[in-house]
């Protein structure tokens, strides 16, 4: 609310025909209620954030989400928050990855604040100082396993979610960025197995990979392990830790940092290409089928 009334105070700064009286601030913030939020963030004793995913049913990773995700990131750091366990309130969906919605018969506008906001966030995540664990509770396909994969850890709930880079199965191409994650963290030769199939890997698969670090039964688990995971930087001096981060990340970072237009371009002209479309139009048409 006092962000609300912050803002209208500003608006009506700039306007001579409003004043933002109390009356003003009263009729507006009846008529437009706060939308809800996208991403909580739980602070414990130690320091150490929970950031969920509440985005319901499916954690669908759409530009508002994206972008209250990246907001809380760059809070978190800057409050020098000792840990970041990025998990999900659905008790079966960490993240079904982008939301189709963004990308089927888009707006051009729309479409490119979509992608600028992932890149942004997606680098946030991936290059902060701040140790990362994701604490899967839930199937995460495409743009749900890349979040997963930009964090330090995996510990994921199994066996009977899934997670990976289903990209191709949708007949799109993951960008080279999300290939860099999967490398990252199974090697050149599984990731070229794995996103040349799109396939989404059972836990137990995940974990024969590498692509998740630890296998737990609940989300209890999940979280215990990850502040575990997270308690053991409280003895590594913070700048050395920064500094090799930053350094063993130094191919996707800099990827980004020099790319990020023309991935936009690639993405931008890949996404309205009439077939795509179409096969898009076509798999969500087949999730509602599915039902
Ligand atoms: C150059 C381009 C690069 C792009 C890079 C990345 C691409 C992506 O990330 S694309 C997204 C890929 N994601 C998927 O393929 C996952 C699709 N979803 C699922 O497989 C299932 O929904 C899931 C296993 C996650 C959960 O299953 P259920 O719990 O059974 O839920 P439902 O399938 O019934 O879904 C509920 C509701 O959500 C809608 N939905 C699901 N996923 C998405 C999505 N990614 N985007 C938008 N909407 C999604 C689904 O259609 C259902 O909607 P309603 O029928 O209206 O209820």
């Amino acid at each position: 609310m006092a962000v609300v009334c912050r803002n209208l105070r500003a608006f009506a700064q700039k306007t001579s025909s409003l004043r933002c009286t109390p009356n003003f601030l009263r009729l507006y913030s009846q008529s437009k209620p706060a939308p809800p939020k996208l991403v909580t963030v739980d602070v414990d004793k130690a320091g150490v954030a929970t950031v969920t995913l509440d985005r319901p049913p499916v954690n669908s990773l759409n530009t508002g989400l994206l972008e209250e995700l990246g907001v809380a990131i760059k809070d978190l750091e800057a409050n020098k928050t000792r840990g970041i366990i990025l998990t999900s309130s659905s008790n079966s969906v960490f993240s079904a990855g982008l939301d189709i919605l963004e990308m089927y018969e888009p707006k051009k506008q729309n479409l490119s604040l979509f992608w600028t906001t992932l890149q942004n966030t997606w680098l946030s995540l991936y290059r902060t100082s701040i140790p990362t664990v994701a604490a899967i509770n839930g199937h995460a396909p495409a743009g749900g396993c890349l979040l997963a994969l930009s964090c330090e850890y995996r510990v994921m709930v199994g066996p009977k979610f899934t997670i990976g880079l289903n990209e191709t199965q949708l007949g799109i191409v993951a960008p080279q960025w999300f290939m860099i994650c999967m490398k990252d963290a199974v090697g050149r030769r599984q990731a070229e197995m794995a996103l040349t199939a799109g396939k989404m890997f059972s836990t137990q698969e995940a974990l024969n990979i590498g692509l998740i670090d630890k296998m737990v039964s609940n989300k209890e688990e999940a979280i215990a392990e990850a502040q575990k995971f997270i308690a053991q930087f409280a003895k590594i001096p913070p700048l050395a830790r920064r500094m090799t981060k930053e350094s063993i990340r130094q191919e996707g970072i800099k990827y980004m940092e020099e790319n990020a237009i023309d991935d936009l371009k690639a993405f931008m002209d890949l996404v309205v290409q009439p077939n795509i479309q179409k096969g898009l139009g076509m798999y969500l048409e087949a999730m509602k089928k599915s039902k």
